[in-house]
């Protein structure tokens, strides 16, 4: 975890965002120091997933600016809702990795495949490179001995440990979490939170997670973030969030979800 707090690498400024007629989030601003490790917490449909969607450029938004790893996403008034282009894409893709609640492999590649395509492909890098690369990412979660599997051999558990090892080795600045571990059984938890743990020591990279589990809120944040109905209501380290939360609704929610 980080002891200093350096400037933001993501910055949300009055961003709004609408489906139709609802407003998921409203002139929302929120923003993430490089190196930071922060944990979004709350009820469902509060709006937490489309933060992190419209992070990786997977919603559009319809006010406001997003500035990621130096450059500044906005719309354009007048002309609907920021599409992203091509060119901001590949840019954000090169900085952001996503982790899915789904683990999203590619069901016909080994596990080694899995890692190594998107350096090749995407960052143009060897494959000799690529491949010693993944080993050491493999290694890191604990599934060297695998590389020549199939995601259907493996556990959920495991294949979510693969989609970690893939999100790294395009040496993400920042990695988003979405819901890592709510498609796992309960026992198969511990090794994916035990994985995220291990990164939080890594000094450089930003993590932002959204989770329903709260032992990564206690265990992997500098910042846990209450989010609710569009906004951050409450804010503090996991000490302060869990041990003295000062808001009704923090309290409220916490206790309905430690009970
Ligand atoms: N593609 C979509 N079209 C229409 N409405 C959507 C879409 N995606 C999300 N929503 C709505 O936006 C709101 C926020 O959803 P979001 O998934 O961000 O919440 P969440 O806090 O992540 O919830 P959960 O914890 O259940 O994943 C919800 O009311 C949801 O129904």
């Amino acid at each position: 975890m980080t002891d200093t707090i350096n400037k933001p690498i993501i910055e949300f400024s009055n961003v709004t965002k609408r489906f139709g007629i609802l407003t998921v989030l409203d002139q929302f601003n929120f923003s993430v120091a490089q190196g930071e490790k922060v944990t979004l917490i709350g009820p469902s449909g509060s709006g937490k997933s489309t933060v992190l969607r419209i992070l990786m450029t997977l919603e559009p938004f319809q006010e406001g600016r997003l500035t990621l790893a130096d450059t500044s996403y906005h719309e354009e008034r007048g002309k609907g809702p920021f599409q992203a282009s091509e060119r901001h894409l590949r840019e954000i893709r090169k900085h952001v990795g996503m982790v899915f609640q789904s683990f999203n492999l590619f069901p016909h590649m080994t596990v080694l495949r899995n890692v190594v395509e998107a350096p090749v492909r995407v960052l143009g890098m060897a494959r000799a490179e690529a491949e010693a690369r993944a080993i050491e990412l493999l290694d890191m979660v604990g599934l060297a001995d695998k590389k020549d599997h199939y995601p259907v051999q493996l556990s959920g558990g495991q294949q979510q440990r693969v989609a970690i090892a893939r999100a790294l080795a395009m040496r993400p600045r920042v990695l988003l979490f979405d819901e890592p571990t709510s498609a796992l059984d309960p026992q198969l938890v511990g090794e994916v939170l035990s994985v995220i743990r291990g990164l939080a020591h890594e000094h450089d990279l930003t993590m932002l997670l959204v989770t329903h589990e709260m032992r990564f809120a206690r265990e992997v944040s500098d910042r846990v973030c209450f989010f609710d109905k569009g906004r951050i209501c409450e804010q503090g380290s996991p000490e302060e969030i869990f041990g003295t939360p000062k808001q009704e609704r923090t309290r409220e929610f916490l206790s309905s979800v430690l009970a």
